[in-house]
């Protein structure tokens, strides 16, 4: 794939997206998620097969839409791709959870240390918090170990998030991935996981964690989804 192909409304939307991600990265750091170059936002570019994502290793300070790559599915760079910029090392597992989730139209991945933390010792998160079942609808789920490289971390994500609402998978030893309609919705997603990584950490410390009923989880979950802010 060309970005020469691509019709000029599509290339406008190509740089409106780099924009957005460029920002978007900006709240990794902002809320403490990430540690010099660690973490990565994409989000898909409308309208096209196409998404953005940051170039590999680049600082956050002064991180701008130049920064940004475009590839395509399959998560290659497009065969014009001007910047010389290698992409981000978790492109192939953005790539695959675009291809085999339609309906998400961003991903953030993070090393937050509360939510890692509990992926180090291979637990889920248990929905312990109204605010987890608001924002994940049920515990905060653990994936599998899985080594980068290859498909195997984007397959470990959509075979865990395929199977429960949230919008988070805590990878084993690795770190949160979050998915949303687009890369705003995945940051948020991202901020709100570290958020209740660390609550029920602190609960832990203090005694035995109180599971919220499924009953009561869904409730909650339907009314924040569905009710909860301006319309
Ligand atoms: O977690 C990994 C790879 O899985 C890190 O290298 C990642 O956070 C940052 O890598 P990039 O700078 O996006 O290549």
């Amino acid at each position: 794939m060309k970005l020469a192909e691509l019709s000029q409304s599509q290339r406008a939307q190509v740089e409106r997206t780099k924009q957005v991600v460029a920002e978007l990265h900006a709240l990794l750091p902002a809320w403490e998620l990430v540690v010099w170059t660690a973490g990565n936002v994409s989000e898909r570019v409308p309208g096209t097969d196409l998404f953005v994502i940051k170039a590999s290793g680049v600082p956050y300070e002064g991180m701008e839409s130049a920064h940004m790559v475009v590839c395509d599915l399959q998560g290659q760079l497009l065969d014009d791709d001007a910047s010389g910029l290698a992409p981000s090392s978790d492109t192939a597992a953005h790539a695959y959870v675009y291809r085999h989730m339609p309906e998400v139209g961003g991903v953030v991945h993070t090393h937050s240390s509360y939510a890692t933390a509990w992926a180090a010792i291979g637990e889920p998160i248990p929905c312990c918090l109204t605010m987890m079942a608001d924002e994940f609808g049920g515990d905060i789920p653990l994936g599998p170990l899985a080594i980068i490289g290859d498909d195997s971390i984007g397959r470990g994500i959509v075979e865990t998030l395929r199977n429960c609402h949230s919008p988070a998978v805590l990878m084993a030893n690795h770190g949160p991935f979050t998915v949303g309609k687009d890369g705003r919705s995945a940051v948020k997603a991202a901020v709100m996981c570290e958020e209740v990584a660390r609550t029920a950490y602190l609960a832990r410390t203090l005694g035995e964690v109180k599971r919220i009923p499924d009953d009561m989880i869904k409730r909650l979950n339907d009314r924040y989804q569905n009710v909860y802010g301006q319309h």
